[in-house]
């Protein structure tokens, strides 16, 4: 429930530029994509932010893969632990998520989601804190359950169209 925390835009702006640096090897770029761009559309759908993808290196948000130590103070920790990390609105490296390439990233239910990682993660970048709520999208632990409207539709209808 991003209902929680009306400071949802703390980017002083609308439209917010985001690019993919290093990809994951778990999955095809394109499904890193698509994603990456269904995370960031749940918060779209949240708030009167608009996300365009940009080539260039000068993004808002620097989506990149990587491991162990990576040129900020956060060092990955291998695989299990630490799945992610994003920082908050900001110019440089504010914005930017980060994801562990030593977990196994899936658009299933297998090693880790990366929608729903990703939906958490863009919600730092946008200036929102965890929330205490085990059922809400910035709850601190890894939950697969944690239905996301789309991903609720996609499972609801998965049996009708069996
Ligand atoms: C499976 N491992 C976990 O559940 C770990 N939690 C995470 O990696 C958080 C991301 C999840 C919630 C997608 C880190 N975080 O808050 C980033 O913004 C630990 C709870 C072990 C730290
Ligand atoms: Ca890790
Ligand atoms: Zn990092
Ligand atoms: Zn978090």
């Amino acid at each position: 429930d991003y209902s929680h925390n009306n400071r949802v835009n703390r980017w002083n702006k609308n439209v917010i530029t985001y690019s993919i640096g290093r990809y994951t090897s778990d999955l095809p770029h394109s499904t890193v994509d698509s994603l990456i761009e269904s995370a960031l559309s749940v918060w779209a759908r949240a708030s009167t932010l608009t996300f365009v993808r940009s080539r260039t290196q000068r993004a808002d948000i620097m989506v990149e893969f990587a491991t162990f130590e990576h040129g900020d103070a956060y060092p990955f920790d291998g695989a299990k632990g630490t799945l992610a990390h994003a920082f908050g609105p900001g110019e440089g490296i504010g914005g930017d998520a980060h994801f562990d390439d030593d977990e196994t990233w899936t658009a299933g239910s297998k090693g880790f989601n990366l929608y729903l990682v990703a939906a958490h993660e863009f919600g730092h970048s946008l200036g929102l804190r965890h929330s205490q709520n085990p059922e809400s999208l910035m709850y601190p632990t890894y939950k697969s359950t944690i239905l996301l409207p789309q991903t609720w539709l996609e499972s609801t209808l998965q049996p009708l169209n069996k």
